[in-house]
Formats: C-alpha cells, structure tokens, sequence
C-alpha cells in the first residue's frame, strides 16, 4: 500500500492554508467588484435601471457558466494548478482593466468631472468583465477540488472540514469586501477634478485579485498535483456519442438487454471511463431539480433588493446572509451533525440537501406571511374595472362635490379625499398642493403654481426639513417620515403670515408598522438551508467524482447555480401575480415539490466510492495484481521525482 505524507498541520495538510487563503482574496475580489457595479452603470456609464440590471445578471449567469470551460481545461489539458494560475492571471487583468475603464480623467478633457467619451469607457469596462467572467468561473470548479486532491484517503473526516472552511472563506472575503468597496466608492478622488472614487472602488478588488495569485503560487512547491489523463472531455463525448448510436443500431429487441445504457460503448471504449462517465452521469442525472433551490435563493436576494422588505437597506440581505454563514456553518459542523449523528440517525449528504431545500421554503412561507402582515397596512387600491378620485378642497369652507347623481362627497376645507396612488412600499413619498396666490419654490422641488399640485417625490426616511420661498418671503418646517409612508402637504394662502403654522399633513398611507425583526426568521431559514444544501453539495459532487473528472463535476454543481439564475431571469420576464404572498406561496409550494422528488431520486442513489469502482474496474479488466502493483510502482517512482523536485516530504509505507 502506498501513502503519501505531505507536511501537515493538526491532521491537514500544510498545503490547503494557501488554497483557502487565495478562495478569500479571490472571492473578495469578485463580490467586492460586484457590489459596486450596478453603482458604476448607474452613475458612471448614466444608463438607465433596465439596462444596468440586464447587463449586471447576464454578467453574473456568465460566471455560472464559464466554469464548464476552466474544467475541461484542467481535466482535459492542463491540470488543475495550471489552469487555476493561468486563468488567475486573465481574471487579474479583467480586474484591473475594470479599474482602469472608471477613471474618468482619462477621457475627461473638458475637465468637467464627466467622461467625454462613453464608449471607450464602456468597451474597456466590457472586455474587463468579459475576462473576469472567463477567470472567476474558470478556477471556480478547480480550486474546491485542487483543495480536495490534497487530501489522503485517511484524512476523510478533514475534507468534510475543509469544505466547511472553504465555504467560510467565500463568505468571510464576501462580506468584507461588500462593506468596505461601497465606503471606498464613496470617497472623493480625480486628478483634474474630483469625483466618487470608482477606481479605489475597483481597484482595491484588483490588488485583492493579485494577492489572490500570488498567495496561490506561494504554495507551489507544497501541493499534491495530478496531471490530466489526456483530452478526457473529448473521450467522454466520444464514448457517450458511440453508446447511443450503438443502441440505435441495435434497437431490435432479439439483441438483448444490456445492464445499462452506457455498455452499448462497451465494443469500442475502456471498461474503465464507461465505469467513470457512469459515475458522473448518475450524479448529474441527481442534479436536475436542484437549480429550483437556487431559484428561490436568488429570488430571496432579488426580492430583498427591489421591493425593499429590508425598509430600504437594499444592501442588507448581500451582509446578512455571510454573517449568518460564518455563525451557522461552525453550529452545524460542530453541534447539530454530530448531534444528530450521536442520536443514531443517519443524516446522509442527499438527506441533508433535501433538508436544506425544504428550509428554503419554509423561509418562503415565513416571507408570505411577513408580506401579509405588510398588505393589511396598505391601503385598497382600484381593481381594474375601478378607479379612484382625488379632490382637494383649497377653498375656506367645507365644499359638497357631486360626482354622479348619487355620489356625494363632503370635503372639508383643506381636507383631501381618496387616494390614488400606489408606490413601493419601503419609499416615502410626499405632494404639495399649493393653495398660495403665487409661484412657491420648496426646497428640493420645482416652483409650483398657484393651486397646482407636485407630483408625489420620494424622500427619505426620518426628519426632513423644507423650506417654502416666494420672493423674499420663506418660512422653514420639519416633519418626520415613516418609511412605506405617503404624505399630501396642503399650503394655504395664509402660509408666510403665521411660519407654516398652517400647512395641513394629510397622510394618504399609513407608515410600514411591521417590525423589522419580523424578517429575521426568512434570513436564518434561507442561510441554514443554504449550509445544508450548498456546502454539503460541495463536499457530494467531490466525493463521487472519478479522480480525472473531479473538476467537471464541480462544474456541473455550479451549472445548477447558473440554471437557477437564468429561471429567475425568465420569472421576472414573465411577471408576477397579483399579490406578492402568493407569488411567495407558491414558490415556496414548487421548491417542496422538487425537494419531494430529489428525495426519491436520492433514495434509489447508491453512494458510491470512486477508487474503489475504479480499482475493481481495473481488476475485472485483468489487470492481474503484480500488473496493477507494476503500474502503481511506476506511477510511485513518477510521483516520488515530482515530489522530490518539489521538496515536499513522502514517505512509503
Ligand atoms: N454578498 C452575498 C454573498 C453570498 C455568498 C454566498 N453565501 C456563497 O457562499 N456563495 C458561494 C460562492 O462561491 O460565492
């Protein structure tokens, strides 16, 4: 038997230190840039929400995708380490190209502060993020499982941890770089004039990206490598390619069964990468519901975003979601597994993602009725065979309006009756009519005519002050505003002779009453089904991949991440119903269903051990035992002069 002792540190080998350290600048890099980019659209490149949001998502589902690339590379050409350097080395010059496309001197001739030349800026910034897409998702699915390969077969309680680690490392570097990159945005910088600072914003993600590469090549000489049997996609495509057209061939049913679809490859192809795409094609076949889960997670992400369930903090559910991972996956590794463990149950990988996912939805149902809670503060709008009237009575004494033969409506003066309009709930939004002779200017907004009204303008939360001038006239007041609050300020003629005295506050919409904390319970549902089902899928998809093919299944992992991403695309595409708590239901409704029958399909999945198939494969193939300690004897005398070249300590037991 041969083993390998590489340095190690507490039972982990030495070289994992590097490989989780360069996952934390990397994933730093990534989510720090990404959390400043719509920013940068927005306010730097001026395009409107639409376009920026477009851009934004087709970026992020193209990092979900890329990865199928950097694996094919690594299993198929050069290896995993190789890849993850030369495809770090693209990722680093997206970065820095990025940064370098949001320093506006560059075109800012005229030194107004505002690029001259968009499409320079826009062209640069594209291939930066073209290439960032290319690098992030291309090591994505090598480094997990470079980290994997380090590992001996006695040291398979630390590759759980590792995984665990991993994990913490992702959301550690993502939540510090989601703080800090917006704070840097903030900051003033230029040379002729001074502006946000998109290029700290952006640069900083860079030199993170950098150290990232460094970090990782600092390890070199400490990791175990395995170099690529060959084109091993292209043999895949091959193999699979020739069992189908065999089956075809032989449809007939005097040709008999065989076991699996597969051996149709049997004639042509080796035992042994029929016995491998075996093994990947069962897990992918596993993997086919579980874009649904990732689905929901975006959605949770997207929906906290734009209908401001945080009250406007659209940023919070980007910082609480890695707080509640580095809490979470430390009390579920450490205390609930092994308690579960201890109580005699078996709570199997498979188990654990349906269990994840089934949290997920509970997190949902939580969301519905947090949302119905919010719905009976809100006011009834017209269905669509009605509408609503507004009428502001600016004259002195109470008016009765008649508005069909029947209808009476008494307004006092002053007073307002009915309400029209809906807005997002998490805004507040304020009118002035102007019941003054004259043009009034009100700070923040245009003059307003005598008895004309403002449009309804958001403002923000909390106490603001307005100042009312005409002419050198001006009187100042204060009000305070509750969030998902909607306001109507009447002004009478009478304003500038007692200070604002009279202005009359009408509020149309009743401030958001539902507690904040009420949300909580979604976040901890969605972060503990995200720990149950992400991290544990990390750890299954390296654990039953053949050793050639470990990349690629990482990637087919991530694909189902992508596939959830492109469902929330098509979702929002296909609009909404009618009322949010049952867009919330029902969703929660389809991640049960598919969590049903993922937990089918997982019961009839046998976990399997790849060496072990792979060896067995081997055996029945007559590869006699001395043939098969010939080959290993050769592979031991190879690795022995890689490792001596490295320096890393081995031993043969
Ligand atoms: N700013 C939100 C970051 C969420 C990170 C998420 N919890 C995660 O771990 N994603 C996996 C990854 O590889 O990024």
């Amino acid at each position: 038997m041969l083993v390998y002792l590489t340095a190690e540190c507490c039972g982990y080998p030495i070289s994992i230190f590097f490989i989780v350290v360069n996952e934390f600048c990397e994933r730093f890099s990534y989510y720090g840039m990404r959390a400043v980019l719509v920013l940068y659209f927005r306010y730097f490149l001026l395009w409107d929400d639409d376009l920026a949001t477009s851009i934004y998502h087709a970026f992020v589902a193209l990092c979900y995708l890329t990865p199928i690339l950097g694996a094919i590379i690594a299993d198929s050409w050069l290896g995993k380490f190789k890849t993850i350097i030369y495809l770090s080395i693209v990722y680093a010059i997206g970065q820095v190209t990025m940064a370098i496309s949001t320093i506006h001197d560059i075109t800012d001739a005229n030194r107004d502060g505002t690029p001259d030349n968009f499409t320079f800026h826009i062209a640069l910034s594209m291939l930066g993020l073209i290439l960032i897409a290319l690098g992030t998702g291309g090591i994505k699915p090598c480094v997990a499982a470079f980290g994997g390969d380090q590992f001996q077969e006695h040291q398979s309680r630390q590759l759980n941890t590792f995984f665990s680690v991993f994990y913490l490392c992702i959301n550690a570097g993502s939540l510090l770089s989601t703080l800090i990159t917006p704070v840097l945005r903030a900051q003033e910088c230029g040379i002729h004039t001074q502006q946000q600072c998109y290029p700290l914003a952006f640069g900083v993600p860079a030199v993170l990206m950098v150290i990232s590469l460094v970090v990782f090549i600092a390890g070199s000489g400490m990791y175990v490598k395995t170099d690529p049997e060959g084109n091993i996609m292209w043999s895949v495509c091959k193999c699979i390619g020739f069992a189908i057209k065999n089956r075809f061939r032989h449809r007939s049913s005097s040709y008999p069964k065989r076991e699996h679809w597969m051996d149709w490859a049997n004639e042509k192809y080796d035992k042994l990468l029929i016995a491998q795409i075996k093994m990947v094609l069962k897990v992918l076949f596993l993997y086919i519901p579980l874009p649904m889960f990732w689905t929901l997670f975006d959605q949770k992400v997207s929906i906290c975003h734009f209908s401001g369930l945080l009250g406007g903090l659209p940023d919070q559910m980007q910082t609480v979601n890695p707080i509640l991972i580095l809490t979470l996956v430390p009390i579920m590794d450490r205390l609930i597994f092994p308690l579960i463990q201890k109580c005699g149950l078996n709570f199997s990988p498979l188990k654990r993602m349906t269990v994840g996912m089934l949290f997920a939805a509970m997190a949902f149902v939580s969301a519905a009725l947090v949302q119905i809670e919010i719905d009976k503060t809100l006011p009834n709008f017209p269905s669509s065979s009605e509408s609503q009237l507004k009428v502001v009575n600016t004259y002195s004494t109470t008016l009765n309006v008649t508005i069909s033969p029947n209808e009476h409506l008494l307004i006092e003066s002053f007073g307002v009756q009915l309400h029209t309009s809906k807005h997002t709930y998490s805004t507040i939004s304020c009118m002035f009519v102007n019941g003054y002779t004259a043009d009034l200017n009100i700070t923040n907004l245009d003059s307003i005519e005598p008895s004309a009204t403002t449009n309804y303008t958001l403002v923000n939360q909390g106490k603001r002050d307005f100042v009312l001038r005409h002419g050198e006239q001006w009187c100042e007041f204060s009000r305070k505003f509750g969030f998902g609050a909607s306001y109507t300020f009447l002004i009478p003629s009478t304003v500038f002779s007692d200070d604002c005295e009279s202005i009359t506050e009408v509020e149309d919409m009743k401030p958001n009453s539902v507690h904040m904390a009420l949300q909580i319970p979604q976040y901890f549902l969605i972060t503990t089904g995200e720990v149950m089902f992400s991290v544990t899928g990390l750890q299954f998809s390296y654990s039953q991949a053949p050793k050639n093919m470990k990349s690629v299944l990482q990637a087919g992992w991530l694909c189902t991440n992508a596939v959830g991403n492109i469902i929330v695309l098509i979702v929002a595409e296909l609009g909404k119903l009618p009322k949010q708590w049952a867009e919330y239901l029902l969703f929660a409704s389809l991640l049960v269903a598919v969590s049903i029958i993922f937990s089918i399909m997982a019961y009839f999945y046998t976990y399997i051990d790849p060496a072990e198939i792979e060896a067995q494969v081997r055996k029945e193939q007559g590869l006699e035992p001395e043939e098969m300690e010939k080959e290993t004897l050769e592979m031991e005398e190879k690795d022995e002069d890689q490792k001596n070249e490295q320096g890393v300590k081995q031993t043969k037991i």
